[in-house]
């Protein structure tokens, strides 16, 4: 088991105007974190959530300034996570800012140029590298690409999605089982033996996915994904099987819906997403609070499908990502303090073992062949399932002439061959049943005396009875001859 609190790390984008002198600083001296200093300029200050401070400072695990390149946040934050789960560990990347803040660009990666892909496409290539350098191993690697949209499921990768529109699209919903895990009904799981097929996998999800136009992103993306890899790995011959899970998450943008300026659907969609951010907000505050026994995982579906990410069996990593330019000051406080939560959260992480059941099936019946192999050597006969009908008839015929025999010594052989032991049993209470049982006569109960003595039969009574007659007559006579009584006396004597 590996105990560990989830890695925060952030990203600053790059800004494409001139940035104002001194609204955020790096400062990488400490030893092992960063920490961001986001000042506030003197217009701003006032009116804002606190105007006596000027400045506001967050601790990160490694911060990523504006000139990072994409292979550093994928040689720094997801390769270890991906290291992970080839070893048989969940793990999770997710990547938590305002709309624009390069979330899409981090997590997927931008189109324009190849150094650009992100986090997605270079832990598939890197994970496809490893399993094929890796000979010792079975693995099997599967996807899924669900997308949280105004708390609906749907299944990026479900090929009616070009072709129908979102309502029509069977809704991913989650089952419960009585363990308390979590399984997605209707999200595909797509078999990948290359890179270029999980690659080809990504991108038909991509092309899925729903893109909205805001006034403040023309291409701002308004629902949750979730890309995740499903590798299963096995050594040749051996029966456990781990399955590991890797999830790569972009969340929509997390802005308040007062500052986007938008209404009617967008409106609502907004309303989705603030919610839905809440209640993760609310899972990360119970996470945080020491004692808590509750987690209201189940208020919203990304909760629910993240539930092993957030405090539970997961190696989980957030990236926050940052777009720190002066209107953008409040969201990026806000994105800040939200991961400085996160990083209280401990998460346990066990390895997924399982026996594989078709496996113990095939070895289990092996295991059986050569029992009755080596029967067949010691009996000198085939052992099949069931008796044949004429070992039956042969049987029932020996058990007939068995109970006919009036010899008492007479005694039924049939072997050590427990199917011929049982089918006796069997027959004798089929034969039993058939017959009319005579009901046992009760034998009559001994009674006590007083004295606690068994009592005489009758017939011993009655015998006792005139032998003391006869001794009584015996004893009368002789006391009343006197000397007949010394002449018997001398004749006993
Ligand atoms: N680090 C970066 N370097 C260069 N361009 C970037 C970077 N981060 C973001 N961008 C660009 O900024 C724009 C917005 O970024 P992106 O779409 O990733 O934001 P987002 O946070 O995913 O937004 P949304 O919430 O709408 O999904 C894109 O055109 C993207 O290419």
């Amino acid at each position: 088991m590996v105990k560990q609190t989830i890695q925060i790390f952030a990203r600053v984008k790059p800004t494409s105007r001139k940035q104002p002198q001194g609204i955020y600083s790096v400062d990488e001296d400490e030893k092992s974190v960063a920490a961001l200093e986001i000042i506030l300029p003197r217009d701003l200050a006032e009116g804002f959530v606190n105007n006596k401070r000027e400045s506001y400072k967050f601790k990160f695990q490694r911060i990523f300034d504006q000139e990072s390149k994409q292979e550093d946040i994928f040689d720094i934050i997801a390769k270890p996570v991906a290291e992970s789960v080839l070893s048989g560990y969940n793990g999770t990347i997710f990547a938590y800012g305002q709309t624009g803040s390069g979330k899409t660009f981090t997590i997927t990666g931008g189109a324009e140029r190849y150094s650009d892909r992100g986090i997605i496409p270079r832990t598939l290539s890197y994970i496809f590298e490893q399993l094929q350098k890796d000979s010792r191993k079975m693995y099997t690697t599967h996807i899924s690409y669900l997308e949280i949209y105004n708390e609906c499921g749907y299944d990026l990768l479900d090929p009616r999605h070009e072709a129908s529109s979102l309502e029509d699209l069977p809704k991913v919903t989650i089952l419960e089982d009585p363990d308390q895990n979590i399984h997605l009904k209707n999200l595909s799981l797509q078999q990948a033996t290359t890179e270029e097929e999980a690659l080809n996998l990504l991108f038909l999800g991509d092309t899925n996915r729903m893109i909205a136009e805001t006034p403040m992103n023309q291409a701002s993306t308004r629902s949750h994904c979730i890309f995740t890899v499903h590798i299963s790995s096995k050594e040749p011959g051996s029966a456990i099987v781990r399955h590991a899970k890797l999830h790569l998450v972009d969340l929509a943008g997390s802005e308040r819906v007062a500052k986007t300026g938008v209404g009617g659907q967008l409106l609502t969609e907004a309303k989705y997403i603030n919610l839905s951010l809440h209640y993760l907000e609310q899972v990360i505050i119970a996470l945080a609070e020491k004692h808590r026994s509750h987690i209201p995982y189940r208020n919203s579906m990304m909760t629910n499908v993240l539930r092993d990410s957030l405090g539970g069996n997961c190696m989980t990593t957030m990236i926050a990502t940052l777009s720190l330019e002066k209107r953008n000051i409040d969201e990026s406080i806000s994105t800040c303090r939200f991961a400085q939560r996160v990083a209280l959260i401990k998460n346990e992480a066990v390895l997924n073992e399982e026996i594989d059941p078709r496996l113990t099936i095939i070895r289990l019946k092996k295991e059986i062949q050569e029992l009755k192999d080596e029967l067949a050597i010691v009996t000198g006969e085939q052992r099949t399932e069931e008796l044949t009908q004429v070992e039956l008839d042969k049987l029932e015929e020996q058990i007939r002439s068995f109970l006919e025999d009036q010899d008492p010594e007479s005694r039924l052989e049939v072997g050590s061959d427990m199917r011929k032991i049982h089918h006796c049993f069997h027959y004798l209470k089929k034969l039993l049943s058939e017959r009319k049982i005579p009901e046992k006569s009760e034998p009559s109960p001994e009674i006590k005396d007083q004295d606690g003595e068994v009592p005489l039969k009758e017939e011993e009574f009655k015998k006792l009875r005139d032998i003391l007659k006869q001794r009584d007559n015996e004893i009368s006579i002789l006391s009343e001859i006197p000397g007949k009584r010394g002449k018997e006396q001398i004749k006993y004597q």
